[in-house]
């Protein structure tokens, strides 16, 4: 039976329990395989080069213990390398996983683990006796885990520290063990080598932050342009205001929300009224102010729910959400006083207007253009009964006006 097998199944301290609770061999297997492919690439990366660092440190532990097994390096200085190197680490990790480094401005620890990383190989250099040039194109691996890590000053502060450290252990292990170290041209050639692998490595690095940060500075102009695009194919230039496009867009989407749950929503075409004498006594450019300050006062006495588009030429669509007849009369009212006030031109002169409104109320299962077209045509009844009024759609007004 299915209950009786659970049971089994995790019954302490058997195998199938280990792998359920994810501490047996297939446990952290799949642990390890979970943690692979759910994460995001670049999660992946830093997990793959925690891995790898980790795998580095275990080959360079092992290197050491062939080492000293080999007669090359003594035993208990090999001892006592891998215990500083993995306190060193398992502090850096603590540091780490805690959350604790995240007070601090390098929170992954890449400079102080490329410094230790680099010192530890420095000391290996003293134990390994006859086998230390093994150690030294370490060096470069090192380095190549501050690609990403380090800025480029950082960089140039490992290069400086490493070529300091490298060339006093050279120099010391010449001077205290003359027999036990290497013939000096053979330390000269170590010191050679070494300050060209860091140098080379440092310099390439350098390389791969500049061509890093080119690609960065054109993600961020391209971003930059995205948005400059899409800010042109949504808003007015002239007004500032959402454009018609972007406007018939809001009108689907809230059409949409309306069907779900049923809140009302209110259309209202705005024409400004006799446009064409403004035009005709301000100029064009009149005209546009006159469209600029109508756009600005409107949008003041909106609420943060409503917006206001700009249709084409001297006609507006304002679209109210949430708002029942009741309240959008009064709102429209509002609006009708807002563009009453006079507008300021560019000469100084001001210019008073008027406009004329049509509103519609968005039926259960209408379509925006319909709805569009009910409003337009009760706009027309505002024109025709004398504009700088409100007309309803039939059927759509409050009780108090219908
Ligand atoms: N300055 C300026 N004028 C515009 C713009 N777009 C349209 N117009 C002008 O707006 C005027 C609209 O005139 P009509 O359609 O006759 O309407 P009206 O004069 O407002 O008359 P009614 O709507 O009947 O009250 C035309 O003269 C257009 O040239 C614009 O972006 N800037």
């Amino acid at each position: 039976m299915r209950h009786c097998d659970s049971q089994a199944l995790s019954s302490p301290g058997s195998s199938a329990d280990a792998h359920v609770r994810g501490t047996g061999p297939r446990g952290l297997q799949a642990r390890v395989l979970d943690l692979l492919l759910t994460r995001e690439p670049h999660q992946r990366i830093r997990l793959g080069m925690c891995l790898l660092a980790a795998l580095l440190m275990l080959c360079g532990i092992a290197a050491m213990y062939l080492s000293a097994s080999a007669g090359l390096a003594s035993l208990q200085a090999v001892h006592w390398w891998t215990l500083t190197a993995c306190a060193i680490f398992a502090l850096a990790y603590t540091l780490i996983r805690s959350g604790y480094s995240r007070r601090w401005r390098d929170p992954a620890l890449t400079l102080f683990q490329c410094l230790a990383a680099m010192t530890c190989v420095a000391a290996a250099y003293v134990i390994a006796l006859p086998a230390r040039g093994l150690v030294l194109p370490l060096v470069a691996v090192i380095l190549m885990f501050g690609v990403f890590g380090l800025a480029p000053r950082q960089m140039m502060a490992v290069l400086v520290y490493s070529l300091v450290l490298f060339s006093l252990t050279i120099a010391g292990v010449q001077w205290r063990q003359p027999e036990g170290g290497p013939p000096w041209p053979l330390a000269g050639a170590y010191l050679i080598v070494t300050a060209v692998v860091l140098l080379s490595s440092t310099f390439l690095i350098l390389r791969a932050h500049a061509i890093r940060a080119k690609l960065h500075r054109q993600k961020v102009q391209l971003a930059l342009a995205v948005e400059q695009v899409r800010e042109m194919a949504t808003r007015d230039e002239l007004t500032g205001l959402p454009n018609r496009r972007c406007m018939l867009e809001m009108l689907h989407a809230q059409r949409e929300q309306a069907r779900r749950d049923a809140r009302p929503v209110l259309v209202a075409q705005l024409d400004l009224d006799h446009f064409k004498v403004i035009n005709d006594t301000c100029g064009h450019a009149g005209g546009d102010a006159v469209l600029q300050g109508f756009a600005h006062q409107v949008s003041r006495c909106l609420r943060a729910g409503d917006t206001l588009a700009r249709w084409g030429g001297e006609e507006f669509v304002l679209l109210m959400v949430g708002v029942v007849p009741h309240d959008g009369a009064g709102m429209l009212a509002r609006v009708l006083a807002a563009a009453a006030t006079p507008v300021r031109l560019p000469d100084g002169n001001s210019v008073r207007l008027t406009v004329s409104i049509g509103v519609a109320r968005l039926r259960p299962h209408e379509s925006v253009d319909a709805v569009l077209q009910r409003a337009d045509a009760a706009l027309y009844a505002a024109k025709h009964q004398g504009r700088n009024r409100i007309a309803w759609a039939p059927g759509d007004a409050p009780e108090w006006i219908a």
